[in-house]
């Protein structure tokens, strides 16, 4: 019974002391995966969305309670964009990182779990690495804790599937698949509470670890 309400209490303080740290929450990915719907929905604050890839075009930082949170222009593919343009962006977002990675919490890579999978296979077959495996390896060797939001859920088939196919192409270990991609519907709002206290679980992980 003791034991019960103690757990329950250190439940309580690991959830409200959250707002009082300071975290910097970064969020990556292709363009049209719903970065920005995702964003709207972890924090209620509109930011601009859209159905067209390359929506969001700068870096845009949005305060929400004591954190910072930066919506990143999507790299790849976007409508009507010249290819000097997609890599300018490109390497705009590598430099923004490589130069903050230090004060950067958490990264959150954003994947539409219903394209990934091909897009990635046809990117191999041509012989290039996947950009999505290149930013996941890229955060990884900044030592930039990473969790990945497989997102259009409610467009997924085989979950499952989706979540080992991009385990083995990111190669991530069997024992981190499932704190390191959380299976989300930005749109619906599936699991989006699950990625918030994951995204919480690591900041409280990293200031332990500074402490
Ligand atoms: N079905 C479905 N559609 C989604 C989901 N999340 C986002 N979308 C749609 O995907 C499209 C792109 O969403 P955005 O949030 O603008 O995507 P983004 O990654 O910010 O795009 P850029 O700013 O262009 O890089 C919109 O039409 C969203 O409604 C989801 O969970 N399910
Ligand atoms: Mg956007």
């Amino acid at each position: 019974m003791i034991s019960f309400f103690f757990k329950l209490f250190q439940k309580f303080i690991n959830y409200t002391d959250i707002p009082l740290l300071m975290a910097t929450i970064v969020f990556v990915g292709r363009s049209n995966v719903g970065k920005s719907t995702l964003i709207y929905r972890l924090t209620g604050k509109r930011v601009r969305r859209g159905k067209r890839p390359g929506v969001t075009r700068k870096i845009i930082e949005i305060e929400w309670k004591n954190h910072k949170i930066i919506d990143m222009p999507g790299f790849g593919f976007m409508a009507g964009l010249p290819k000097e343009v997609q890599e300018r962006i490109k390497d705009e977002i590598v430099h923004f990182i490589e130069d903050n990675a230090s004060k950067i919490d958490v990264a959150v890579l954003v994947v539409d779990g219903k394209a990934a999978p091909e897009i990635i296979e046809r990117w191999e077959k041509r012989g290039e690495i996947p950009i999505d495996v290149e930013f996941y390896q890229f955060l990884r060797e900044l030592n930039i804790p990473t969790v990945v939001a497989v997102n259009k859920l409610d467009k997924i088939k085989n979950v499952q599937r989706v979540v080992h196919f991009l385990a083995e192409k990111f190669e991530v270990p069997w024992d981190e698949i499932d704190k390191t991609f959380i299976p989300i519907s930005a749109k619906f709002g599936d699991n989006v509470e699950k990625l918030k206290n994951r995204i919480y679980e690591i900041i409280r992980e990293r200031r332990g670890q500074r402490e």
